[in-house]
């Protein structure tokens, strides 16, 4: 049954639902439901024969990416990848699997995280994969890149925790690239205070650590009353007091990063809130499979076309049919054009005012969460499914 303008999409044995409008919904029965073409849900556009590769193939050899080359576990630079991805690009076709050597244990998923062994996000990565390889990335963009090259299966992003908020340039990344949302992993971090051996607090003029930490730890640092100083990722920010011998300097970091920078705890649990949730989202190249198993939820971000009440208009789409949003966030973007990469991989700036993020609690396996985004489609000039997925509990 060739679809509407789809002819190139692969046959997977189609079921076609007629919905009340001229839309057709084409219901592949592998992988949920897509718009024919003129609309493409991540977690279940009509599917290259790329996305039908099992993500369990054969994955690269990291040995080398992981070490370097010379048995430190490096992070992964950015500009190492871009000229790979070059070459990569003169591929004649879609990367396939066996364009890389074959890894030594396809049992072991691979992790890309930006930070240092210890960082929090390689905690996540090991919360979600517990005997994965993890992979560390000088940049949250370099773990984006790792995983489109297979260099990496899967990407963990730190995106938000319920002090901080959310960290929005990693939303912006998820526009920019054509990953999928295939998990969430909540983290209650217990940060502690980190120093030399013998350091006393009261010795300690500054404290150096990730944004996200600082923030979460405002009021010890305001008690102190010592400098907060930024660092890429608070694992990097034990690792620079411990191998700079740093005396007036703390970090505040896991208790993991202490050991392996061989940092003495001064003070543990110092975040203000006990009950603040660091909440991470693992990234792959193909979608899940959406089903009513077990709570999902589903993450969309779009823009609205101008006209009043379009916003009540949208979100009625989901209350009107008992969807429940566990998320919505606007972000103005007046005059800034936003990177965005589309079905076929192009990247264009695109101007938008408003983009507003949802998730919603549903899968889109279920027919209300379809219509919802069918309805929601009559008022959006941009819709991107960024992924639907388990819902993690703490
Ligand atoms: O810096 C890290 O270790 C990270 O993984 C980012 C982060 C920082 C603070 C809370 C959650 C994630």
């Amino acid at each position: 049954m060739a679809l509407n303008g789809c002819s190139n999409a692969p046959q997977l044995g189609f079921a076609t639902l007629k919905l009340a409008n001229p839309h057709t919904l084409s219901v592949d029965l592998r992988y949920g439901v897509g718009k024919c073409c003129k609309w493409k849900c991540c977690c279940m556009s009509i599917l290259a024969p790329r996305a039908l590769t099992p993500v369990e193939d054969e994955k690269p050899d990291l040995t080398e990416t992981e070490s370097c080359g010379n048995g430190n576990r490096l992070p992964v630079q950015l500009n190492e990848l871009k000229g790979l991805q070059k070459d990569i690009n003169l591929l004649p076709r879609p990367i396939m699997a066996n364009d890389f050597p074959s890894s030594k244990d396809g049992s072991k998923v691979r992790v890309a995280y930006q930070g240092l062994p210890g960082a929090y996000s390689e905690d996540a990565a090991f919360k979600a994969y517990p005997k994965c390889k993890t992979v560390p990335c000088d940049e949250f963009e370099t773990t984006f890149k790792a995983v489109e090259l297979w260099l990496a299966d899967k990407a963990v992003l730190p995106i938000e925790s319920s002090i901080a908020g959310s960290i929005h340039r990693n939303y912006d990344l998820l526009l920019s690239h054509r990953l999928h949302i295939v998990g969430e992993v909540k983290l209650k971090v217990n940060h502690c205070l980190l120093g030399l051996a013998g350091v006393r607090i009261e010795e300690l003029k500054g404290i150096v650590s990730h944004p996200q930490a600082l923030a979460q730890c405002e009021m010890m640092l305001g008690d102190l009353g010592v400098a907060k100083i930024s660092a890429p990722d608070t694992a990097a920010a034990a690792k620079a007091v411990a191998s700079k011998r740093i005396r007036d300097t703390g970090a505040i970091a896991s208790s993991r990063a202490a050991k392996i920078y061989d940092l003495e705890i001064l003070a543990e649990g110092i975040q203000d809130d006990d009950n603040d949730i660091s909440r991470f989202l693992i990234l792959a190249r193909e979608p899940i499979i959406p089903a009513i198993d077990r709570p999902y939820k589903t993450s969309i971000v779009f823009s609205l076309e101008e006209g009043p009440g379009l916003l009540f208009k949208a979100l009625g789409a989901f209350s009107l049919r008992n969807i429940d949003l566990l998320k919505i966030e606007s972000r103005p973007l007046k005059q800034r054009p936003l990177m965005v990469v589309d079905d076929s991989n192009k990247e264009s700036a695109k101007y938008f005012d408003y983009l507003f993020y949802i998730d919603f609690e549903a899968s889109m396996a279920d027919v209300r969460a379809q219509y919802a985004l069918e309805n929601l489609q009559e008022y959006a000039r941009f819709i991107r499914v960024l992924g639907c997925y388990p819902i993690d509990r703490i």
